[in-house]
């Protein structure tokens, strides 16, 4: 007991409030080996693929695992941005979104609240970002799946991934997490904005598609709430840019297999739009916080190619929200919502009544009572 105060521990200093953000995660180089590192954990977690085990995990090493990183390798490399990891675009956006989310709480909450980045497969892992928050003394977080619309295949694994580490801590911080802000107004008019900003830049298409990830169909049917969640997003961004019946549809992106998915496919819609004499159309994806091989390859490069193939004139992507500010300033209150009674109340730098009473805050975290300190 004597040599106590040598020991290292954690709630002797005081304790601070963080912020984990998550997202699905990216091959670290737009290489077969580095996309197969990322598949094979991704593929294999049962929220994503709920076949029977036997029959997925045949598929998954006989035929998915040897042959689609080597066709996935040529898709990246068309996207990848840089040489090194931060060349995948999701990636790229994701760090912008983590920085400017820090930077917006220290400015509009006068605090510092540490903000770390976890993604579900592959680097950094929920692990790292946890470990990285403990290591400034968060002792309670705001978990924020950065999926607009939830699934249980996309947030509900990306929670998972948290509560297993969670399983190992002898010291449960406390935790907030975020299930979907589909209907979030800073997030429909952060979209709207874009979406009237790109018809400025470029011109205004016949008609607007709003396209999201799709999932199977049965996931839906067995309670899934994320068709429903797409269907909100689109029809609130429909109604705050007072779009005309007829002029915009919803439809689904990026399906992998035979069994049915979320309908209508975006591949089969883009062309039977062309068909059906739409000259000029825009392309926007509200369910991709930031762009990725999804938006940036499957939308505005391949599926550019089939409009124009059908008979269309000009097809334009309307990017992803990224790091805009807008974006950056709908999660910021999104956040800040849930932060709600963990943070004391922000004091101007200069009031010297402020400063003492922050210093009285800091005394009264230090949890560490002096029961290990007395001497023996
Ligand atoms: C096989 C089942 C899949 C389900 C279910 C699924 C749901 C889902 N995915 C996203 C977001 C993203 N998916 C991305 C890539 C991607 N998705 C799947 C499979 C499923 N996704 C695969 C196999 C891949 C890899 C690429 C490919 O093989 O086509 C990405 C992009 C990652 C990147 O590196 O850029 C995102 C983002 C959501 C939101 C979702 C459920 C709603
Ligand atoms: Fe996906
Ligand atoms: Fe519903």
């Amino acid at each position: 007991m004597s040599d106590s105060t040598s020991i290292d521990l954690p709630h002797r200093a005081p304790v601070k409030t963080g912020v984990l953000l998550l997202n699905l995660g990216t091959p670290e180089a737009p290489t077969p080996s580095a996309i197969r590192r990322y598949l094979k954990p991704f593929l294999s977690d049962r929220r994503v693929v709920e076949l029977p085990r036997p029959l997925w995990l045949t598929i998954l090493y006989a035929f998915i695992l040897p042959f689609r990183p080597r066709k996935l390798a040529h898709s990246y490399g068309s996207i990848w941005m840089q040489p090194g990891p931060l060349g995948s675009p999701l990636m790229h956006h994701s760090v912008q979104q983590r920085d400017g989310l820090h930077a917006w709480l220290a400015q509009k909450l006068g605090h510092d609240v540490p903000v770390a980045l976890g993604m579900t497969y592959g680097k950094p892992d929920v692990d790292s970002a946890i470990a990285e928050l403990e290591a400034q003394n968060v002792r309670r977080f705001v978990v924020l799946p950065l999926y607009p619309q939830y699934s249980a295949s996309s947030g509900g694994a990306a929670l998972d991934a948290v509560f297993r580490v969670l399983l190992k801590r002898r010291w449960m911080p406390e935790v907030r997490t975020i299930n979907s802000y589909h209907d979030e107004p800073a997030l429909i008019g952060a979209l709207a904005q874009s979406i009237r900003t790109h018809w400025a830049t470029h011109g205004r298409g016949d008609h607007l598609l709003m396209s999201f990830h799709s999932i199977p169909r049965q996931y839906f049917t067995k309670g899934d709430p994320y068709f429903c969640f797409c269907q909100k997003t689109a029809r609130l961004l429909a109604e705050a840019l007072e779009l005309p019946a007829g002029s915009w549809s919803v439809s689904f992106q990026s399906r992998l297999g035979r069994q049915p998915w979320l309908q209508p496919y975006t591949d089969l819609v883009i062309p039977q739009l062309a068909r059906s004499g739409v000259k000029t159309m825009d392309v926007i994806c509200p369910g991709f916080a930031a762009d990725c091989l999804e938006t940036l390859e499957e939308v505005a490069l391949r599926y550019r190619e089939d409009f124009l193939e059908a008979g269309g004139q000009a097809f334009r992507y309307i990017p992803a929200l990224n790091a805009d500010p807008a974006h950056i300033d709908a999660l910021g209150q999104l956040v800040s919502r849930h932060l709600s009674g963990w943070l004391p109340a922000a004091e101007s730098a200069d009031d010297s009544a402020a400063r003492v009473a922050r210093a009285r805050q800091a005394q009264a975290q230090m949890q560490h009572e002096t029961l290990l300190d007395r001497p023996a």
